[in-house]
């Protein structure tokens, strides 16, 4: 159950473990950084991570018992035993929740951050909690902190979680993101040519074949069977349902996926940056007000852990610059895009997480600040830092270049002007016609 099965493509649905091994680390291994010569100490963590491993929505739970009947139905061979006696036991109460193996990943990633900066968590200072209001995001923060607790030996000491929608899914009360992106049937449709295109038609054949039925299946039939994969896989640790896809159908139907989630939640829109302006503003506010703190002697927020989901990481990982392809994700280059840097089962799996390590280079010198990036546990180098321990302006500045000017509610607005000058034009037409007649 730990290492999945065959390539984990499973975009949306790849558990942690499957594509980021655990690891072990040493006690205060991110306690220090050297920079330019000098060894700097880590003050404060930023942590920000999509909730664990969770089961499906009910409208997918459903389809799962349609698609199961529409295969006994159609006579499937012997091959596949386990279809006869399968049932659907996925309980709608348990629809978008966390799975045992999700609880696991975030203790696990909490306990991993309690361990590496053991020595900053026992300090005074406050620690801030902040996911979005779903069960899964609340728990899985819950989870984060049992796991630092645990780490650190402690009872449950830490902060409450707060809820705040507008941090940290900034994406879901724009009006003009959702119009222009994720409603914009123009901009999808790159997915859906995908989908009607001949790598998809080779999965559904192989599918068919596999199973030696002649009933036509859909691209969505074969999608439920890759998620029922998955989902068994993560939840019961059951792989018969993957048996059904071979790791190239598996690819392409994460290739389909993957341009929808370039579209809408990555790098195929410029809107997919400026929309993370609240997120933005929150990250280098955290940062400026510690630092402040810290001059002054103050007491300040330690650890900030903000817990989300696929878009909260995906928007800010295209905003910091990081994953970018050369070239697009498109319906006609699914084989140019094999080695593709935005994978999403390896950049944005269940708990694909983000951590700002903030380090105090010189207390002498008060602009002497440094910060580490590390993504689902490894270091990154930030575009314009040059290295992965980067100066603190310079992230600074790349974080800039959305939280400075970004008016999030103007940005937000739809613009109806167009709308409403044809509004007038009818309205200033009727009345020309009425002194007509
Ligand atoms: O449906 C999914 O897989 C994602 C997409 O939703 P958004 O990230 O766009 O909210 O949600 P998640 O599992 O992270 O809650």
């Amino acid at each position: 159950m730990m290492t999945g099965f065959g390539s984990n493509q499973y975009s949306h649905y790849t558990a942690y473990y499957w594509t980021h091994r655990p690891t072990n680390v040493t006690k205060n291994q991110l306690m220090t950084a050297p920079m330019n010569g000098k060894t700097c100490r880590a003050v404060q963590l930023q942590f920000i991570a999509r909730h664990g491993s969770r089961f499906t929505d009910a409208s997918n739970m459903r389809k799962y018992t349609s698609v199961h009947s529409k295969l006994i139905e159609s006579g499937q061979n012997s091959e596949h035993p386990f279809l006869n006696t399968w049932t659907n036991d996925y309980n709608e109460d348990k629809a978008w929740e966390l799975t045992a193996l999700g609880m696991d990943e975030m203790r696990y990633l909490g306990a991993k951050y309690g361990k590496s900066l053991y020595d900053l968590f026992q300090m005074a200072g406050s620690r801030r909690f902040t996911s979005s209001n779903t069960s899964r995001a609340i728990d899985s923060a819950n989870e984060f902190k049992n796991g630092i607790n645990e780490e650190l030996g402690r009872q449950n000491t830490l902060t409450p979680v707060k809820t705040d929608e507008r941090r940290i899914r900034f994406y879901n009360g724009c009006p003009r993101y959702t119009k222009d992106v994720r409603s914009n049937d123009a901009l999808l449709s790159q997915m859906t040519k995908f989908e009607e295109g001949n790598e998809f038609k080779s999965v559904i054949e192989n599918v068919k074949r596999r199973l030696q039925i002649s009933t036509p299946l859909t691209a969505d039939d074969v999608k439920v069977i890759r998620e029922l994969c998955s989902i068994e896989l993560g939840a019961f640790g059951k792989e018969a349902w993957c048996h059904l896809l071979s790791d190239e159908d598996r690819e392409i139907l994460q290739y389909g996926q993957d341009i929808e989630d370039y579209l809408i939640r990555f790098g195929g829109d410029p809107l997919n940056k400026d929309v993370t302006c609240p997120l933005m503003k929150d990250i280098e506010m955290s940062f400026e007000t510690a630092i402040k703190q810290i001059r002054a002697n103050e007491s300040y927020d330690v650890m900030d852990v903000r817990i989300g989901h696929f878009s909260t990481v995906s928007l800010l990982l295209n905003a910091l610059g990081l994953y970018q392809d050369t070239e697009p994700l498109k319906a006609d280059n699914f084989m140019e895009m094999r080695d593709r840097q935005f994978m999403s089962s390896c950049v944005v799996p269940m708990s694909a997480n983000v951590a700002f390590v903030l380090y105090i280079c010189d207390s002498n010198d008060e602009d002497d600040y440094a910060v580490r990036v590390i993504v689902n546990d490894a270091d990154v180098i930030v575009p314009g830092c040059g290295s992965t321990v980067c100066e603190y302006r310079k992230l600074i500045n790349q974080i800039q270049t959305i939280s400075k000017s970004c008016d999030y509610d103007k940005f937000c607005e739809i613009d109806t002007s167009s709308s409403s000058t044809i509004s007038i034009s009818i309205y200033f037409l009727f009345i020309f016609w009425l002194s007509y007649i």
